[in-house]
């Protein structure tokens, strides 16, 4: 395996009895990425995160940092973190008591890391976990995960129940103390605006298929939109755009367009090129065929 390839996955399928929870999917993930994982609610990203790290048996073929995640589970929990949705530390202990109890059981874990990364949190290292709040609890996890000297963290919805601030200083701490250029993330989350600034790539799963997996450069190259005035949209829908929805704030240009490539020269001249959103493309590529009459 090149060792730039933290993740390999090819003709990967999961089922759960006779549902097919992922079907089929081809993706890399290179080092120094911070891949957002978007799908709607049953799309498979949980799935897919657990087959990442040998929780659930794939069919197809899986190599995560050179390893097979299910034969080689424990060797890849030194090298890769995890994350789950539901965030669980021990009620009864201490923060710091965590700390220590990391120390002893992971060879690269560093405890002075996670104090420094505590710091930045409203977490205290003396704080007992039944005591904290559900957001500090997510902080913690973060920081005690963050602590250990791993190439890949995999996070599933890890802001789950943080106010706004909190999440902010969970991406930040995330980004400034564990991105290296080295390390990749994949992380999964419902709040797509808030963490487009940070991702490097998108992979987006809609019921168990990859519908797009690029990185956030290419997707600007690639996709195009074109805001205009109402009494072009007759035009514009002509043309069978991936999407149509209206533009927030003033002037005319109350709607666009999205089209996947270069639209047609004579629709350019009717609008402006708008950079589309990861949310945009998100509905586009991802809507159920029942919400196209909702659109406008
Ligand atoms: N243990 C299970 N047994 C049977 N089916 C399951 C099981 N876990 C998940 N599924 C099914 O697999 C599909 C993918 O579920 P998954 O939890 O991976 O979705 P998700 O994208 O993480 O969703 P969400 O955003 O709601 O967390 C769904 O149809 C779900 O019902």
């Amino acid at each position: 395996m090149s060792t730039d390839l933290l993740v390999q996955a090819s003709g990967l399928s999961v089922r759960y009895g006779a549902k097919t929870a992922l079907d089929d999917l081809n993706f890399t993930i290179p080092k120094g990425r911070v891949v957002g994982l978007l799908g709607h609610n049953g799309a498979g990203k949980t799935t897919l995160m657990k087959a990442l790290v040998g929780l659930k048996r794939a069919e197809g073929t899986l190599t995560v940092l050179g390893m097979d995640p299910v034969r080689d589970r424990v060797a890849l929990l030194q090298s890769a973190c995890y994350i789950p949705d539901v965030a669980i530390l021990p009620r009864w202990a201490r923060v710091s008591e965590l700390i220590t109890l990391m120390a002893a059981l992971h060879p690269r874990f560093s405890a002075e890391r996670a104090r420094a990364l505590l710091r930045r949190t409203s977490v205290n290292p003396s704080d007992k976990v039944k005591n904290l709040s559900k957001g500090m609890v997510v902080q913690a996890h973060l920081a005690l995960v963050a602590s250990i000297d791993a190439r890949l963290m995999i996070l599933d919805e890890p802001t789950l129940g943080l106010d706004v601030l909190s999440r902010k200083s969970f991406y930040e701490m995330l980004i400034d103390e564990w991105c290296d250029g080295e390390r990749s993330v994949l992380i999964s989350t419902h709040q797509v605006e808030e963490i487009e600034s940070l991702l490097s790539d998108v992979i987006m799963l809609n019921e168990g298929k990859v519908v797009l997996d690029i990185s956030l450069e290419a997707m600007d190259r690639r996709f195009v939109a074109l805001s205009h005035d109402a009494g072009a949209a007759e035009q514009m829908a002509a043309a069978h755009p991936l999407l149509r929805y209206r533009l927030q704030g003033s002037g005319a240009r109350t709607h666009a367009a999205l089209f996947d490539g270069e639209p047609p020269a004579d629709l350019q001249a009717l609008g402006q090129r708008v950079r589309p959103s990861l949310v945009d493309l998100f509905v586009a590529l991802t809507r159920r065929p029942e919400m196209d009459r909702t659109q406008f």
